[in-house]
Parts: C-alpha cells; structure tokens; sequence
C-alpha cells in the first residue's frame, strides 16, 4: 500500500497574505516553501486598521495570532485589552474636515451585535514581526522574484523560474505577489480580454501618510482633535483618516485626495505612473486648500512627504488557472476606504487554508504513484476552484464599494453629494455586510464545493 502522498505547495510572496496563508497551512500540516522577493520579510512603518471580520480571521486561521495582536493592537481608549468597555462597537467618528464647521460630527460608525471591537489597529511591521514567528524555520527562501511559471508535463508539476536563474517546481502554487502580481499577468489572467484586468488600475486617488507621537500629534492639533478613538474628516473630493496605533503610543494619519479633476498639465493617469513621489510640503497642501486649521498643521508636520498613487484591479473573471491561484492583493487589490485590503487577504488565507485541510487530507490512498499523483492534482485543482468560487464575489465587490465609499466620503457620492442626513442613513449600514460575514459558513460552503467537483468524472 503507498502512503498517502502530501503535495508541495509554493507561496509566492511574503507580506500579510502570504504568512497568513503560511501559518494557516502550517497549522493544517500542509507542507509549503514561501518564494519571497526581497531579503527578508518586512513592511512599512504605517498602521492597518482591522474591521472585525479581519480580527475573527485572524483568530480562526490560527488562535496564537491572538496573542500576536495581544501584543501590538490598539483600540479605542478605554477598552481593556480585549478591546471590551464603552464604545468598542465604535469604527470611527466621520466629521467635517473644512474650515467651515470644522470638527462637526457627521455620524459615529458602528459595528452592533458582535463581541469583536469595532476598531483595531496594528503598527503594520510590529504586526508582521509577530506573525513570522509563528512561520516554522526554513519556511521561506527570500531574494527569489518569480518571472515565470510553467507546467511540466512528464512530472506534471509546475516550473516555478525566478529573476535570478534559478527555478523550484510545485504541485500547487498560490500567488500572493502583491498588486503587480507576475503570477496574475504572466499565467492566470492571459486571455485577449485580459490585458487591461490583469494590470492594476490608477483610481486618480492620491494618498499621504503620516506617523505622530501621541503627546506631539496633540500638540500640533491643539488638543482639537481626540487621541483616543478614529477619527475620519471628511472634505471636497478628499479625506483625512487619523487612528491611534502602539497601544495608543502613536498617531497614524492618512490624508486622500482624488485628483480626477485637477486636469493643469496632462491627465492625472498621465501624472502619476510613478507610484510613489516625494513631493514638497506646498504639493500636498494645495491639496487640502480651504481644511480646518488642524488638519493643515498635521500635514505641515509630515515630513519629507510622499504622495502615493492608490491603484486597483478591475474584476477578473477568475482567481484561478489549473493549479495555480492568486491571493490577496495580487487576485483583488481594492482601495483603502473601507480599510479592508488585508482584511480580505485574511479572510482568503482563512478559507484556503481550511478547504486545502480538509480535502487534501481525506483524500484517499491510490493503488500506483501515478495514480495517486493525478488525484492529487484534481484535488487541488478541486480545492483552488472552490477557493474561487466562495472568494471571487465577495472580495470583487469589497473593490467595488470602496471606490463608491471614497466618493461618499468625498461629498460626491450619487445621489447623496454633500446631503449630509444622506450621508449619514449611507456609513451607518454600508460596512455591515462586510463585517457580519460567517467565515465558518463560508468554510463549510467551500469544503462542500471542492468534494463536489472532486467526487465528480
Ligand atoms: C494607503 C493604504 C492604506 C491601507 N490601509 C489598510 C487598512 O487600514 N486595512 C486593511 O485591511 N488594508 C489596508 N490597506 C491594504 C493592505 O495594505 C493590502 O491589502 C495588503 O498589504 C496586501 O497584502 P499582500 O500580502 O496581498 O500584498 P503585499 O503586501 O504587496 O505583499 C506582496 C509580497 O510579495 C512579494 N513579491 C512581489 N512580487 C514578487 C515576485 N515576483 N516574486 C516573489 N515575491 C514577490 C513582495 O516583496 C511582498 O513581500 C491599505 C493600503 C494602502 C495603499
């Protein structure tokens, strides 16, 4: 009798996706190499907000990642630290950003009727330090950037070949390359229509951030604005996000413009194919002309500022090809009004991870090798259609709202404009769907999937 065979699983790319999916696997016994570009994992020095669906992946992809966020998460003042007090149903407070009425309260964003916080925040590099602990040794072989995938028919692997010469083969791979994914232009997404969907699209928003000591961010603000809660101001065509991180140590700012219409020299998708530009102090403020006075006087404080051009993906009409998927940021890159992009990542590591774990493991024992290769490859073929199946749709319309959320909280939204009673009747409900997702639901429903289409000639 052969013993069961286990498959190779190679992850391309190790920022959030990738080592959630990682420890996800790992906690399955999936075996996995991560096949990471750069010299070792890092992220930048920014804050993440997680909604609550992010915080239940998290803990369901592995429970030790509580004890990760235990260490490095920051919610409203005066929860305790399981985010549980007075105002943890509270997302953020939406108030004017102009001059003019400055500070007023538009509406306060809840999450009701979940034990989750409404609000977490992580430093993003802190958040990744912790998660890579949890990645067993000799998981990860950094300095290989994928330029290639193909199928090698007399082993019916897959050929993974990267910048530097050197190649690795699989029996699955799961792209989590980011939004410039080579796994999404050069293999999943190949067909004539494609072309434009398989490279990231420039939304004509703009971003800059800020990171401030929370006794200085109060006094540069005047003690105007709150330090213990997030707080989003909003103005024409634009909007400043501020939230504490580092269990409140620190202050992390976000201030978007959409430059759609500011049409001076070339067009703004002209303008802005450099992703990140320094710009001078005075670029950025033109941007928030006519804001409050502390607004202003954060953005003067940002130094040496960079503007970063936000992109996006069009819907694909899969995630999947054969046995290779993209995840993450690389199959569903969205904007980041609803806060949502890594939430996303997390929710795919979630569901993947599980639907790999269950099925792959009851997989029956085959009578030849080759027999028990090819089944195997339906499995996993299997597997990863169910993963798109449950994953496409969902994720796709995360894009999609968050465009219309960055119009809303622009004052351009249809049909609600500057109508601020619209405004309000709009952010009171529109995350709810988001966050009252049933990730073990949505398991279940991809288990049954994958040995649906397993089970089938
Ligand atoms: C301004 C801004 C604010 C945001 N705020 C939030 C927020 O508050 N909440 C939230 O949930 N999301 C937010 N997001 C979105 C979030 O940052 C992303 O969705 C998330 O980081 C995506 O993770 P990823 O692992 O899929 O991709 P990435 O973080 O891009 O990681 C890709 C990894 O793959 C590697 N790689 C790339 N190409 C190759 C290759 N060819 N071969 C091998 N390795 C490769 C890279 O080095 C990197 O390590 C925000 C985004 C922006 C721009």
């Amino acid at each position: 009798m052969l013993s069961h065979q286990k498959p190779t699983i190679a992850i391309v790319g190790g920022g959030l996706a990738g080592l959630t999916l990682s420890i996800g696997l790992t906690r399955k016994g999936i075996p996995h190499t991560i096949y990471e570009s750069a010299a070792k994992f890092a992220e930048i020095g920014a804050g993440i907000a997680l909604g609550p669906n992010s915080i239940t992946a998290l803990e369901l992809i592995d429970p030790r990642i509580k004890d990760v966020l235990k260490k490095c998460v920051s919610y409203n003042e005066g929860l305790d630290g399981q985010g549980e007090g007075v105002g943890a149903d509270e997302w953020l407070d939406i108030r004017i950003g102009e001059e003019q009425d400055f500070n007023s309260i538009i509406t306060t964003i809840r999450h009701t009727g979940s034990d989750k916080p409404g609000r977490a925040c992580v430093h993003r590099a802190k958040f990744l330090e912790g998660l890579i602990d949890l990645i067993p040794p000799s998981t990860a072989v950094f300095g290989k950037s994928l330029t290639s995938i193909t199928e090698v028919p007399s082993t019916g692997k897959l050929s993974l070949s990267f910048a530097d010469g050197t190649s690795a083969t699989a029996d699955a791979i799961i792209a989590c390359d980011g939004i410039k994914s080579v796994a999404r232009q050069n293999y999943v997404l190949t067909g004539p229509i494609d072309q434009k969907i398989s490279r990231p699209v420039f939304t004509n928003d703009v971003a800059y951030r800020g990171m401030f000591p929370r006794d200085r961010f109060s006094q540069i603000v005047d003690g105007a604005i709150s330090t213990g809660k997030g707080n989003l101001f909003c103005g024409p065509s634009s909007y400043v996000v501020m939230y504490p991180v580092e269990k409140g140590a620190m202050m992390n700012v976000v201030a978007i413009k959409n430059i759609s219409s500011q049409k001076s020299q070339a067009t703004s998708s002209q303008r802005e194919t450099n992703w990140v530009q320094n710009v001078t102090q005075e670029t950025m403020l033109e941007d928030f002309e006519g804001w409050g006075a502390p607004i202003k006087a954060l953005l003067k404080n940002i130094e040496s500022p960079q503007r970063w051009a936000l992109y996006d993906h069009l819907p694909a009409s899969t995630f999947v090809k054969g046995r290779v998927a993209l995840m993450g940021d690389a199959a569903h890159a969205t904007t980041p009004h609803q806060g949502q992009g890594a939430g996303m990542a997390f929710e795919d590591s979630l569901v993947l991870s599980n639907i790999l774990g269950q099925v792959l493991n009851e997989a029956p024992t085959q009578e030849s090798e080759v027999q028990e290769t090819v089944h195997m490859n339906k499995c996993i073929e299997s597997c990863l259609q169910a993963y798109d199946e449950v994953r496409r749709l969902r994720t796709q319309k995360v894009t999609a709202t968050s465009r219309e959320m960055g119009e809303i909280i622009g004052f351009a939204g249809k049909g609600i404009g500057r109508d601020l009673g619209k405004l309000k009747a709009n952010l009171d409900v529109r995350m709810n769907w988001i966050w009252d997702v049933d990730l073990p639901g949505e398991i279940t429903r991809g288990v049954v999937i994958a040995r649906k289409l397993n089970s089938s000639v």
